[in-house]
């Protein structure tokens, strides 16, 4: 059995953070654990309130996993502050953990800050280098690099300017821009414009942590990481095309499409 990791906030709603990726992991066959970094109150209509854990309750689940079940992969998503960013990247240098999934989480999809504007100095400084691969969405390559986004060819300079911060490799995500969802994936010696239909749905909520943490599952499962980056995009793309009508707001990607055992 393949063990992956989570590092991120709850989503007492279900459709992102830690709970979207636990549900990725299992649809991957992947044994899931998690390191929670905040508890969110929130919905498919936005958030009502966030409660940081303690750096010190952010270690110990780090110590418990690491010493005990060494995950495979690590998916990294929100930190909300500049702490427990500290406590982390410590943790992930002291148990030698090489395959990392960041993804930047900023903001909600329905606006709500997920990270705090004087944590971002840490979040490039302390865990962009240790990650194996980031993946900003449009807005949160923008605030890595204070350039605007309107199209392909600036997200491929937005890739190489994030790759100079110290990342191995960057995945610029195409979702919020118009026409075919392509994602520009930069190693430092070639990009790859990673390709799906776009879907007309506004269910998007937890996307972009579906897509982290399937590219983290696929890399526990051992795949390379361009081949991991490729599987995880059919992944995301049919957990979008069959994403779920529930609740009032933004509602969720979808993990049991694709399941073959059904009742
Ligand atoms: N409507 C869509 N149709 C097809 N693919 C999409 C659509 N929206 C997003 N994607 C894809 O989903 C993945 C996640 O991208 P997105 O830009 O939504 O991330 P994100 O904004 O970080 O998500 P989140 O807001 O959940 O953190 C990318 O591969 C992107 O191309
Ligand atoms: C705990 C948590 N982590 C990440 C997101 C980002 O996901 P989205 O932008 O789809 O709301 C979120 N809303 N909540």
């Amino acid at each position: 059995m393949k063990l992956a990791l989570t590092i991120a906030g709850s989503d007492s709603g279900g459709g992102a953070g830690i709970q979207a990726d636990l549900k990725t992991f299992s649809a991957h066959g992947v044994f899931g654990m998690s390191v929670i970094t905040s508890i969110t109150a929130q919905n498919t209509m936005g958030v009502l309130g966030i409660e940081d854990v303690s750096p010190d309750m952010v270690y110990l689940q780090m110590r418990a996993i690491f010493e005990d079940l060494y995950p495979d992969a690590v998916k990294i998503g929100m930190v909300s502050n500049e702490e427990i960013i500290k406590t982390i990247a410590k943790g992930l240098k002291e148990y030698g953990v090489e395959k990392v999934v960041l993804d930047p989480v900023m903001i909600a999809k329905s606006g709500d800050p997920l990270l705090k504007p004087e944590a971002m100095k840490a979040l490039k400084e302390e865990l962009l280098p240790l990650s194996l691969v980031v993946t900003p969405n449009l807005m949160e390559a923008k605030e890595l690099t204070g350039m605007e986004i309107k199209n392909i060819s600036d997200m491929k300079e937005a890739a190489k300017k994030i790759l100079s911060l110290g990342a191995k490799v960057v995945l610029v995500k195409g979702g919020h821009l118009e026409g075919e969802a392509v994602d520009v994936f930069y190693d430092g010696v070639e990009f790859y414009e990673i390709k799906a239909e776009r879907i007309n749905t506004k269910n998007t909520h937890g996307t972009g942590c579906t897509f982290s943490s399937a590219i983290a599952a696929n890399l526990a499962l051992g795949y390379d990481l361009l081949e991991a980056v490729k599987r995880a995009k059919r992944y995301i793309t049919g957990a979008i095309k069959n994403s779920l009508s529930i609740g009032h707001g933004v509602g969720p990607t979808n993990h049991f499409w694709n399941v073959e055992f059904k009742e």
